[in-house]
């Protein structure tokens, strides 16, 4: 039975056996998992059946961004592992995302395709020194419609863009945000950061987080923390 949650748990762990670790403290019901490059290298697929036979969703967070071709192979090769989601950057262009909508429009597969606007780490000045003379909210908005334009089912994007975004590429687009930091949880190395019940109110679709949760010392205390922040969170995701 699929989770109404919107919250999606970042595992960025160094090992199999750590990231099971705490999936086994974590309830399926209650949030889907994203499994990210480090973990993902280190343990391959294994991790990915592993987290299924538990229960969970998965977003495997790959960031694919090469030529067309490649991407696509990747993207349908992340689909037939049967995760929920995957993910290319946006700035690999029109061509690139429509080859990876295609390959798994023809192959039949299912698995939400998204787009990687601008990294949440990233701000104005860090785009500059890139050769990016717009504003992050401006190229954020630029690679959502082009994302959207190129059959991209939504974006990763910082909830602060998340209703210009609303606005723009509509309800059912789906908004994926990271840089969430609920009220009890410090910023890090996070740039552009806002707390679940903003983001949610600002369009967001879903949420991902990952060491308010993940380092806490009770993690499902810490998730049902979040989930006391979500008011107006809408079942149905
Ligand atoms: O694609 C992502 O998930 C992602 C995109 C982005 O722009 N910023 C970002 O932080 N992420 C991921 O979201 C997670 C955030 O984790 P915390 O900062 O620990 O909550 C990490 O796994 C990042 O890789």
């Amino acid at each position: 039975m699929p989770t109404a949650s919107p919250l999606i748990i970042a595992l960025d762990y160094a090992s199999l056996d750590a990231a099971l670790c705490m999936a086994d403290r974590l309830d399926p019901s209650r949030c889907r998992l994203k499994v990210g490059k480090e973990l993902f290298t280190r343990s391959g697929p294994d991790v990915i059946d592993a987290l299924h036979g538990r229960g969970f969703e998965i977003f495997l967070d790959l960031k694919f961004h090469d030529i067309p071709n490649t991407v696509a192979g990747a993207v349908q090769a992340a689909a037939e592992q049967g995760v929920w989601m995957v993910n290319v950057h946006a700035s690999g262009g029109r061509r690139m995302m429509t080859a990876a909508r295609e390959r798994l429009d023809n192959q039949g597969l299912a698995t939400h395709l998204i787009a990687v606007t601008v990294l949440t780490s990233m701000e104005t000045a860090d785009l500059a020194e890139v050769g990016v003379e717009a504003s992050a909210a401006d190229q954020v908005e630029r690679l959502a419609a082009l994302a959207r334009d190129s059959g991209m089912d939504g974006v990763v994007c910082s909830a602060q863009e998340a209703s210009r975004l609303r606005a723009h590429c509509g309800e059912d687009f789906l908004k994926v945000t990271p840089g969430i930091r609920p009220s009890f949880a410090v910023a890090g190395d996070q740039r552009r950061v806002m707390t679940p019940a903003d983001a949610m109110a600002a369009g967001s679709t879903h949420l991902v987080v990952g060491r308010p949760v993940t380092q806490a010392e009770e993690p499902m205390a810490a998730l049902a923390a979040i989930e006391r922040e979500l008011p107006g969170a809408e079942p149905g995701y």
